[in-house]
């Protein structure tokens, strides 16, 4: 699913994002700042004491050979500590980036996330974040260097203005290089992140679908979607390589011209006896750090590539969430109101102004052919998905202005599809209730008819779910089971039975009316049966309530009947 491309408002809360991540350890943040100021001073003292200690040792002295030891000494832990700090910065701004991206993403709820393809999201949660948490360390760098490079300086003209302004001829060439490099490696980098998350993007759904493709003998082409993006990626792999190539020889070759131009200056300076030759020596260490802006192209190369990862993760963040209110929910089963609801995807409208009522303790069945958007209505119950238009209420209160910790806690959902999340079975089960005692995983598990398979599973509840090889139905009966622990008054069966065969699915719904009596319940329903069993039917045809009622009484209607008239006629 591709992503939208970022816009300069993106680009400036990636750079904002870069700060709030900086600043996640303040006591690494000081002492890398710190240590890295240390390396500036003894940086820019060096060239002055290795004149001094020339000087000194052609004058017969040795004391400032000695001061030349100390501030080498005081320069190598400088470097230690920032390197320390710089890793520990960057450990803290990787785990805020990624607990912020995971947060934000999990808060979107599935349709606002749906944006982004799930292996994009990996891509930009890991490789993303951890390349954006190199930003303190890189900034740093890059700000030491025009920091000592602007000392340099400074010291250059107090050495000699004469060399200085040799040196500042060249300053506007240096500038040119330095921006250019910055804006156009910070967008091939951005390219290139971009075309890794489409790659993984199309990994991991080849992971979800493999046994479709391993069915249909698919392979080769799905290798060959997957690595489509392939060829723009070298592409772009090759650009940045010669943009990185091309800036190296311009900033080299300026270095060496500059270098040879105040040399000739310094020596000429040396030469009229304007100059020690120690001076000429530190004339050369000086004018080594004015230009070591540009000989540092790998911070600056760190400081792009933070940038353009932390627009793909301040492009996520960008991504608004649903808005929730602080509304608390009364205790005990409320009634669930659909009013004039219409839920639209692109151009074509899902539903169109439904409106009904579910009374506090009734179950309603919700029916309709394949894609009449049953489980829809399901989710809008819950508050996982919005309206474009109409408000879902819970006992008069709207969804979004309930308290999401409360609607947590009110709505239980089991789902066709259950995902396997806990590390353990015992843990899948009490996933929505995560104090519950064992004892309750397994009352839960008794009611869904999953007891008996559980128990025999290598490791019984202690079981990870990845690795219980485990049946569509009884996934389901996992599914069901948590619903039944998490003890919500409302709760939403999604088709949550259609893999069972239907003498268990009997069993399971009379155990499940027992366990849910007073509560709320949604059933979305392709059986009769279940219909049957429900106080009332909502029916979905072309996006509306075609009729409601008890089964009995729209049975009367020919093309509610033929609804079900297969499964009746098997
Ligand atoms: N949050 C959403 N926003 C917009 N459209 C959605 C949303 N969720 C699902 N849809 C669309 O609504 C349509 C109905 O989907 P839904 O899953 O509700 O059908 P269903 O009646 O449950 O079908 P089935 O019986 O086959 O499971 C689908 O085309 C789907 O793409």
């Amino acid at each position: 699913m591709p992503s939208s491309p970022h816009p300069h408002g993106t680009a400036r809360a990636a750079d904002r994002l870069l700060v709030a991540a900086a600043l996640r350890a303040p006591g690494w943040g000081i002492t890398l700042v710190v240590a890295a100021v240390g390396s500036v001073v003894c940086g820019l003292l060096l060239p002055a004491a290795l004149a001094a200690a020339l000087d000194g040792v052609l004058a017969g002295t040795t004391a400032a050979a000695w001061n030349l030891a100390v501030l080498l000494t005081a320069a190598a832990l400088c470097a230690v500590a920032s390197t320390v700090a710089g890793a520990a910065c960057g450990a803290a701004a990787v785990s805020h980036l990624r607990v912020r991206l995971l947060g934000h993403v999990l808060t979107l709820g599935p349709a606002r996330a749906a944006r982004f393809a799930p292996g994009d999201l990996t891509s930009r949660l890991t490789a993303g974040a951890a390349e954006a948490a190199q930003a303190p360390l890189a900034v740093t760098e890059t700000a030491l260097k025009v920091v000592s490079a602007v000392c340099a300086l400074v010291a250059l003209t107090l050495l000699d203005w004469r060399l200085a302004l040799t040196l500042l001829v060249t300053v506007p060439m240096g500038l040119i290089i330095v921006r250019r490099f910055m804006t156009r490696a910070s967008d091939l980098f951005t390219r290139y992140q971009e075309i890794q998350g489409r790659i993984a993007a199309g990994f991991a759904e080849a992971i979800g679908g493999v046994r479709t493709i391993r069915a249909s003998a698919t392979l080769p082409r799905e290798a060959e979607r997957i690595l489509a993006p392939l060829p723009e990626l070298a592409a772009t792999g090759r650009a940045t390589w010669r943009f990185q190539r091309d800036t190296a020889w311009q900033a080299g070759l300026l270095l060496a011209v500059v270098e040879l131009a105040v040399l000739t200056v310094a020596g000429l300076g040396v030469a009229s006896g304007r100059l020690t030759p120690g001076a000429l020596l530190s004339a050369t260490g000086y004018t080594a750090l004015v230009m070591s802006v540009l000989d540092e192209v790998d911070s600056l190369l760190g400081v792009a590539k933070a940038r353009a990862a932390a627009r793909r993760v301040a492009d996520v963040l960008a991504e608004p969430a649903p808005t929730h209110g602080g509304l608390p929910l009364t205790p005990g089963a409320p009634a669930v109101t659909f009013e004039d609801v219409t839920v639209t995807a692109g151009e074509r409208t899902v539903l169109d102004k439904v409106s009904a009522v579910v009374p506090a303790g009734s179950v309603c069945a919700v029916v309709g052919r394949s894609g009449e958007g049953k489980s829809l209505l399901a989710a809008l119950a819950g508050g996982l998905a919005e309206p474009a238009s109409g408000r879902v209420l819970l006992d008069g209160v709207p969804v979004p202005d309930v308290d999401p910790g409360h609607l947590r806690r009110h709505v239980a959902y089991a789902f066709a599809r259950p995902a396997l999340l806990g590390a353990t079975i015992t843990d899948l089960i009490t996933y929505g209730a995560p104090q519950a005692p064992e004892a309750v995983a397994v009352g839960a598990a008794r009611v869904a008819a999953a007891d008996a398979f559980i128990r025999r599973l290598p490791g019984g509840y202690a079981t990870p779910p990845a690795r219980a090889m485990l049946s569509g139905g009884e996934t389901q009966r996992l599914g069901l089971a948590r619903a039944v622990a998490q003890d919500a008054p409302l709760v939403i069966l999604d088709d949550a039975t259609s893999s069972l065969d239907t003498a268990t699915e009997a069993q399971v719904s009379a155990a499940l009316a027992n366990a849910f009596t007073g509560r709320t319940q949604i059933v979305v329903a392709h059986r009769a049966a279940t219909a049957a069993r429900a106080d009332l039917v909502l029916w979905l045809e072309d996006g509306r309530v075609r009729a409601s009622g008890p089964h009995h009484e729209l049975m009367a209607i020919p093309a509610y009947r033929s609804l079900f008239q297969i499964e009746e006629a098997a």
